[in-house]
């Protein structure tokens, strides 16, 4: 089970989640109360061993912002929400770096990964960094294919439950390892990163 642990801004937090064993490590450099700044993000990405991916995420800015920021804040991947057409990721492509699709389970329902060029998919709630579970069931008999990180509203006390019902290849979280909005907590990293790893 692939983890990733999302909306970092802290050397506590992330050494926490490398150290409880989490697969990528992500900085929100869009609008949120998680917001970084690129260079915050590079600070942050130069503790991350090689083998842990980071990865920039960022709402609808255009590509040229997208290229700027990633570049500036030396992450591996790129994430985007906000449901851009297969040309974003191409315009991306060049930048060397994996490309990460983030949409609605409505919109995600079937699909494949790779489907608009990107490396990794993720399915969401509505209101990506909510917080706010949604019915896993709604992907029914028609689960996405491929490398697919399940997201929205998971947390240590439903994680296990969340993957039994949707099988996932991967698990992103934000809210649901917080004290409050924007304050992670180390425990709740390493508990959750436990038990996804445990469940998968
Ligand atoms: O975390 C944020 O603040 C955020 C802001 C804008 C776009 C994406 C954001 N995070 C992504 O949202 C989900 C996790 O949400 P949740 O808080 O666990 O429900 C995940 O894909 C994050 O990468």
């Amino acid at each position: 089970m692939f983890v990733k642990i999302c909306g970092l801004s802290t050397a506590q937090d992330v050494a926490a989640a490398i150290a409880a064993g989490a697969d990528a490590i992500g900085f929100v450099l869009t609008e949120s109360p998680r917001r970084i700044e690129p260079a915050a993000a590079r600070r942050l990405a130069e503790q991350v061993p090689a083998g842990v991916l980071t990865v920039a995420v960022f709402g609808r800015e255009p590509s040229a912002e997208v290229r700027r920021a990633a570049t500036a804040a030396g992450v591996g991947a790129v994430q985007l929400h906000g449901d851009h057409p297969p040309a974003a990721f191409a315009e991306l492509r060049d930048l060397g770096l994996r490309l990460v699709r983030a949409t609605s389970a409505a919109a995600g329902a079937g699909a494949a990964c790779g489907d608009f060029g990107e490396d990794l998919l993720i399915l969401d709630s509505p209101v990506p960094g909510s917080g706010e579970p949604w019915d896993w069931s709604e992907l029914g008999a028609n689960p996405p294919s491929g490398s697919w990180m399940l997201a929205g509203g998971l947390s240590p006390a439903n994680v296990a439950e969340a993957i039994a019902a949707a099988r996932p290849w991967g698990v992103d979280v934000s809210s649901g390892v917080e004290v409050r909005r924007g304050v992670k907590d180390p425990a709740l990293i390493t508990e959750f990163v436990q038990r996804a790893k445990a469940a998968g």
